[in-house]
């Protein structure tokens, strides 16, 4: 690997105004993409991963600079790509070449296989069409479409086969770096691991570097040197995939790797015991640590005395109040069980009658005694004074511990003063 970075995102930042009405008044910002950083070598594969809506295919585009980045910059051999002039950013498109999951975003219905992996050369000024000719040749036969006719056109294709000739595009322009988003999640079993195994075929072959955009842990286990896993817009950890993929320290990687299906059938799946399930809104991202609404592993202040799953409870029932429901009805009609609002709030949150930490307990009565008076607001103030981690004030930096990979979260923060006493398990999803 060589020591100068091939491309290199610096504090990368993307945001999104959230608009409103005929005037567009911007109501709200989306931050898709919140001050990112990591580096693809020459060679490497890179794994970007987390779900859905956590701002990878909005990374992919601002290092393309097809999407204005708002802030911090993308270094393609050493070269601030936002800087160029139209005739090396033309160079540096032809360096980076992109591939999509669906891969008919590309091809035109019109246009055979031969003239959809030759119009990248067209564009970029190959005029003589028989070298053309050649070069897609070359390219289909090295995606294992040699004996596939060239005239014939996409729709007579499967869905791997379609992922291959868009591969094959990709390769014409003989790119350094290939961003792949999402390449094989529209694939099924088989096929997505050939179009896996063609990946890394020619990466091995041309010495490309590929940044590897997925929602599942499982393919960048697969294939990628290094890992960086994204949560709403922030990385939450990366390092070596073997190394991040066997010892995942953020609870976020933890409950990415809980949710991929054990390949082995009589073993029953990992289960992800997150407080909820729901990601929050883009626009309205919490404090601190982000993924403090659903950890399952947030820190109790350092007075609090209560074992982990009521802790747990009284959290879930502290932010069902802040920031589940609008009226006192609506938090009334969640609940379960029967009995008086004080034992329906403990059966739905399982929260035990009396908690062993007597401040919390009085805590609890408090709020369910505002609750009683309709109180909501009050209710959800009064419990937060008493439990209120520093996963909510104190946003966790992306740093390295003495003793593993870099990781955002304030279990591994030596001089977290909300650290508590004991070490909680630091693999906190059965696996
Ligand atoms: N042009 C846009 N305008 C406003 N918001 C946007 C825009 N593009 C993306 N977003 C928002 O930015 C956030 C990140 O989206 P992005 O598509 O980058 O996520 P992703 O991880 O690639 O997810 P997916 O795999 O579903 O595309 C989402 O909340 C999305 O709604």
């Amino acid at each position: 690997m060589s020591e100068e970075p091939l491309l290199s995102v610096r504090n990368l930042e993307k945001h999104f105004p959230v608009t409103e009405g005929l005037l567009r008044r911007q109501v709200d910002t989306v931050r898709a993409v919140d001050g990112i950083s990591f580096d693809v070598h020459r060679g490497e594969a890179f794994g970007l991963v987390g779900e859905s809506g956590c701002g990878k295919s909005t990374t992919a585009l601002s290092i393309l600079q097809l999407e204005e980045p708002s802030g911090g910059e993308v270094l393609f051999e050493g070269e601030n790509v936002a800087e160029l002039g139209k005739r090396d950013l033309r160079r540096y498109r032809r360096q980076v070449q992109l591939v999509l999951q669906d891969p008919e975003s590309a091809f035109n219905d019109r246009m055979s296989i031969a003239e959809t992996v030759a119009e990248p050369l067209r564009v970029h000024g190959m005029t003589d069409s028989e070298r053309r000719r050649e070069v897609v040749e070359d390219a289909l036969g090295r995606v294992g479409l040699g004996e596939e006719d060239p005239d014939s056109f996409p729709h007579e294709f499967s869905g791997g086969e379609k992922q291959r000739i868009a591969i094959a595009r990709a390769l014409v322009l003989n790119p350094d770096l290939i961003i792949a988003d999402e390449p094989v999640s529209a694939l099924d079993g088989r096929t997505k691991s050939d179009v896996l195994s063609l990946l890394k075929e020619l990466q091995t072959e041309f010495d490309l570097s590929v940044l590897l955009i997925s929602h599942d842990i499982d393919v960048v286990r697969q294939f990628c040197d290094r890992v960086a896993v994204m949560y709403l817009g922030s990385l939450v950890e990366s390092g070596p995939t073997a190394e991040v993929v066997e010892n995942p320290h953020h609870p976020y990687t933890q409950m990415l790797l809980g949710s991929v299906p054990s390949l082995d059938p009589t073993e029953s799946h990992a289960s992800t015991d997150l407080l909820t399930d729901e990601l929050p809104d883009a626009a309205d991202l919490p404090s601190g640590c982000q993924f403090h609404p659903r950890c399952p592993a947030i820190i109790p202040p350092a007075e609090v005395d209560l074992p982990r799953e009521a802790w747990l409870g009284v959290v879930a029932f502290r932010l069902s109040l802040t920031d589940g429901y609008g009226d006192i009805d609506a938090f009334r009609r969640s609940l379960s069980g029967t009995g008086d609002l004080d034992a329906r709030v403990r059966e739905t949150f399982d929260i035990p009658s009396p908690l062993p930490d007597a401040d919390i307990e009085a805590a609890v009565t408090a709020t369910v005694g505002a609750l009683d008076e309709g109180d909501l607001a009050g209710a959800g103030d009064r419990l937060t004074a008493a439990t209120e981690s520093v996963c909510e004030r104190h946003t966790p930096e992306l740093q390295e511990t003495e003793t593993s990979h870099p990781v955002a979260c304030h279990r591994y923060d030596d001089d977290e003063p909300g650290k508590p006493e004991t070490e909680i398990q630091a693999n906190t999803f059965a696996r």
